[in-house]
């Protein structure tokens, strides 16, 4: 066996046991060694090690077995931590394929069923999705068309597919007549090539066309991929004409999707364009607390001591994928151990994941994007000068490291050139009281942010 055999065990693993546990159980583990028949894995923390050692070990053998490696007995040797650097696996996305099943809510439409937990009712709402989630619930109310198409878009696990599924459900639910087809921009592309050796496209041209709402994951996945695109196209137009619904996503916004043609983009942009900034601190919290509620619903002696899902919420990255990987691992763990979660507990059980998400922003960079942002010298951030062209940027600079990084005020004021801890404060103050008060200000906040960020 070797890594790359583990590589693809891994993603058959995921296919067997969901996203949620894989991403907490499964993808820190790494391939050790096989030594005759016991396959020696390596887990980041002990923890880790013994919960995957009890619950998954015949997922584990059976998908070596399918590979032709031979192993009867799992083992987890624990890491050392110390000089362990953390596993990028555990908050490494999933490749778009395995994570997107081809999804159909009609029978004849090719896919299976869409996933359960993506409804609108487990979506959590906050700032930076709701306007997202009004536009989708407003496709989902299934009316005179609105805004066509949808065009969603966002980093990575920030709920796209989580939003779109949910417009599916929803229209199933109350419009059971429509014809809804929802599936990644890679199966329309696999769908199409097959067709085209088959010679068989009018199939293809007719299966599409005949839909009532067509939802296309990930469309970045098509650019520059000519013959595709063109019949995307073809496909988005007859649709369009015949007044049907199309709802799209990618990462990122139509212009900004290099290699696509200029028709395409320009008929991506013609509906509603929307998107889902990275999820902040209370949208972190909000889907923590979301999540402990529906454990808890199972499972009522669940015990959480006050300010852990604050701290994780403050540590974890935006990411919410991570975020959910990281209270499945939690709350199994309270399960096996019985007790409260404790903030020590909770420290221990995911230092791995906690180290990942370290944030790596540096009050140096705040400043650099800053002084490029309102055209100043970086020297301007450190010196004693107080007119308001400078100290509003500066004030800007301080505000932003104290929201994107973990220091102090008192470190903060050190690095703009050893200001007392209460300018800082001040300072922090000013800018928060005018985002509320001034578009310009608040704008420029986001911009930065979404810039420090990316
Ligand atoms: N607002 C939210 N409330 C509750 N759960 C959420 C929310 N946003 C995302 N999630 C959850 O986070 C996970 C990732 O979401 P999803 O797959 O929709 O992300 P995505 O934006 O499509 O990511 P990718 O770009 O990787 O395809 C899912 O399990 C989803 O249920």
């Amino acid at each position: 066996m070797t890594n790359d055999t583990w590589g693809a065990v891994r993603d058959q693993i995921r296919k067997s046991v969901g996203n949620n546990n894989y991403t907490a159980w499964i993808e820190p583990l790494g391939f050790e060694r096989l030594d005759g028949s016991v396959l020696r894995l390596v887990a980041p923390t002990n923890f880790i090690g013994s919960w995957v050692t009890q619950n998954y070990s015949d997922v584990i053998l059976r998908h070596c077995t399918a590979a032709g490696v031979r192993a009867d007995r799992l083992e987890c040797i624990v890491a050392n931590t110390a000089a362990a650097p953390a596993p990028k696996a555990a908050v490494t996305p999933a490749p778009v394929a395995a994570r997107k099943p081809a999804v159909a809510v009609n029978a004849d439409l090719p896919g299976a069923a869409l996933d359960p937990r993506f409804t609108f009712d487990a979506f959590v709402v906050g700032k930076p999705n709701e306007l997202a989630h009004a536009s989708a619930r407003r496709v989902a109310a299934g009316n005179a068309v609105g805004f066509n198409p949808l065009f969603l878009y966002g980093g990575v696990g920030l709920g796209k597919t989580h939003l779109m599924q949910a417009i599916a459900w929803e229209l199933q639910a109350s419009q059971p007549h429509l014809r809804v087809l929802y599936l990644s921009a890679e199966q329309f592309m696999y769908r199409f090539i097959q067709a085209l050796r088959e010679k068989d496209t009018i199939s293809f041209k007719q299966l599409f066309r005949s839909v009532d709402v067509l939802m296309v994951d990930d469309v970045q996945f098509i650019a520059g991929k000519e013959s595709t695109q063109d019949e995307f196209f073809h496909t988005f137009n007859a649709l369009i004409d015949q007044g049907k619904q199309i709802v799209i996503s990618a990462d990122r916004s139509p212009a900004d999707i290099t290699d696509l043609e200029e028709r395409i983009r320009s008929r991506l942009q013609s509906g509603l364009v929307v998107d889902l900034h990275p999820a902040d601190f209370e949208l972190r919290l909000g889907v923590l607390q979301h999540k402990m509620a529906q454990f808890r619903a199972q499972n009522p002696d669940l015990a959480v001591a006050p300010g852990v899902l604050e701290f994780l919420a403050d540590r974890i990255s935006s990411n919410i994928r991570v975020l959910e990987g990281a209270v499945t691992r939690l709350f199994a763990f309270s399960t096996l151990v019985g007790g409260e979660i404790t903030l020590d507990r909770a420290q221990d059980c995911l230092a791995d994941i906690l180290r990942a998400s370290e944030r790596k922003l540096t009050i140096d960079e705040i400043m650099k994007k800053v002084c490029e942002h309102y055209n100043l010298r970086m020297s301007d951030m450190v010196s004693a000068r107080r007119t308001r062209s400078i100290a509003r940027p500066r004030q800007m600079a301080m505000y932003l490291a104290k929201k994107l990084t973990p220091r102090s005020y008192p470190e903060i004021g050190r690095k703009f050139g050893g200001r007392d801890h209460t300018t800082v404060l001040h300072g922090v103050r000013k800018i928060e009281e005018l985002i509320t008060q001034d578009s310009q200000v608040a704008e420029d906040a986001l911009l930065l942010e979404r810039k420090l960020e990316s």
